[in-house]
């Protein structure tokens, strides 16, 4: 039986204010392993808010987090903090590479942070995750010299060097056209359906959501539907 690595019960968010205007209202939802979740709806109806939830980026006002069935509001931001840097990636709309360093570089970088590896053992591992999304020869090239989607795929790389359980995206194909988003998409789905990653992605892009195994609609704040459409075999 595979176990939720999220589960959110009720989850709330909403600002200050009178009245308070709401992010996130009562959303249910399970974050699966091996299953690719697309997040939809239209513009401005709390999809990255519910992302940052998810992801520890934002704290609830409300309702219940659950990471591998530990309630979230009962540790300290310091224990929230050690569980996003050891087991979620984050890649959002904009890359976010540092410009001065090269492809290799900037995938070493979280690598030598984690503080886990010999250099020798860091610069391997940047080789070998910047060769899964297909880069394996463009490590020495600065950003700017890399294509829109050469760029995604290495931020893509970077946030797999803590090897998460969770992966991220925030609109990841968003400046991103047919080609790249479709090769991007597929390195998801391959995330999760091959290395049993759970993988959650805000977008806007129908396309992509239909791809998804999970398909999360939201509107107003509110999760309004979640639907499989690639049932686990
Ligand atoms: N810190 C904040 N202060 C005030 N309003 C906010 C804040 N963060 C988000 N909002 C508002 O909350 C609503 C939800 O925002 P959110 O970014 O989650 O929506 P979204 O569905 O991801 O939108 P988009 O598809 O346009 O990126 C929006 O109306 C937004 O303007």
């Amino acid at each position: 039986m595979v176990e939720p690595i999220l589960v959110a019960r009720h989850l709330r968010r909403e600002l200050d204010g009178d009245p308070p205007p709401v992010l996130v209202d009562d959303a249910d939802l399970a974050v699966m392993p091996g299953r690719f979740t697309a997040i939809v709806g239209p513009s401005g109806c709390g999809k990255s808010s519910l992302l940052y939830l998810l992801g520890l980026i934002d704290r609830p006002t409300g309702g219940q987090l659950l990471f591998d069935g530990r309630d979230l509001a009962q540790m300290s931001g310091d224990e929230r903090a050690a569980i996003r840097l050891e087991h979620f990636g984050f890649v959002f709309q904009f890359h976010f590479l540092l410009p001065e360093f090269t492809a290799l570089e900037n995938v070493m970088l979280p690598l030598r942070r984690l503080g886990r590896l010999s250099p020798r053992e860091v610069e391997a591992r940047a080789k070998s995750l910047l060769a899964d999304v297909g880069l394996a020869e463009k490590g020495w090239k600065l950003p700017e010299k890399l294509s829109g989607g050469e760029r995604q795929r290495v931020a893509i790389a970077r946030a797999l060097a803590n090897n998460p359980r969770l992966v991220l995206g925030d609109e990841p194909t968003g400046n991103l056209d047919s080609v790249n988003s479709a090769r991007v998409v597929e390195l998801f789905r391959a995330l999760a359906h091959e290395q049993g990653r759970a993988v959650v992605c805000v977008t806007h892009d129908m396309g992509i959501a239909d791809l998804a195994d999970i398909r999360v609609s939201m509107l107003d704040g509110r999760v309004i539907e979640v639907r499989e459409q690639n049932p686990p075999s």
